[in-house]
């Protein structure tokens, strides 16, 4: 195994301005008014507090950065040069529209350069970005774009399968729509039949 930390240019995480503890949970409390809520009901006395505890958690992908895991990989892999593919893997995220969950689950694939990943890696990176107000396509494309910059593979395949509580628990109502978004990157892009048995593996192709 070899350590390296790799740098990754990120998307800004606005540590500037960031506002305090304590006033996220007043935000909260004004929420709560706004609502019809009383926040002094017994109840509620705490829900300020649990609430940015909850938010730090379900947010808590701006204090990461792909680097942090991707940095670590090995080779001895007695040549295997296959596709390695990490299907299912469950994800929350919120949408940066209505701060509502999305909900779904990735699958990522890459053709190994020689070097290859802990197989927990590619869902810590999965992790990272759910835990970030997003769209499905930038969660896509991000993922796919850290992959190929820190680890360097002859290609990668990011596939997204996602319900948008947004659409379903208000504004549409659709409770069955999911949504799909994919990225083909190096191989995946020029090999017409990887990219179909990439598919194939997740369920998208017969
Ligand atoms: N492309 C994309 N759109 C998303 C995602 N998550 C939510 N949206 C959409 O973002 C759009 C925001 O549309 P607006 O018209 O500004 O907001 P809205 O009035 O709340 O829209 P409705 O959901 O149609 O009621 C909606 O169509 C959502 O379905 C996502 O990950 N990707
Ligand atoms: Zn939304």
């Amino acid at each position: 195994m070899e350590a390296v930390v790799k740098k990754f240019p990120e998307p800004a995480s606005t540590d500037q301005e960031r506002p305090s503890r304590e006033e996220a949970e007043e935000a909260v409390r004004t929420l709560l008014r706004w609502m019809g809520e009383d926040p002094h009901r017994e109840g509620l006395l705490e829900t300020p507090a649990r609430v940015v505890k909850a938010y730090s958690e379900l947010f808590g992908g701006y204090k990461m950065e792909a680097g942090d895991v991707l940095g670590r990989t090995f080779e001895d892999v007695s040549g295997y040069e296959d596709m390695v593919l990490v299907k299912d893997i469950d994800f929350h995220s919120h949408c940066e529209h209505h701060m509502v969950p999305i909900i779904g689950k990735a699958h990522v694939a890459y053709v190994p350069n020689g070097r290859v990943l802990g197989l927990s890696k590619i869902a810590r990176l999965v992790d990272i970005y759910a835990r970030r107000l997003q769209t499905q396509e930038s969660m896509t494309a991000q993922i796919a774009t850290a992959m190929e910059s820190l680890l360097k593979p002859k290609g990668v395949a990011v596939m997204i399968d996602a319900s948008h509580l947004c659409m379903s628990m208000r504004g549409i109502r659709s409770k069955d729509a999911t949504t799909i978004t994919s990225a083909f990157h190096g191989q995946f892009r020029d090999d017409k039949d990887l990219a179909q048995r990439f598919m194939r593996l997740v369920g998208q192709a017969s």
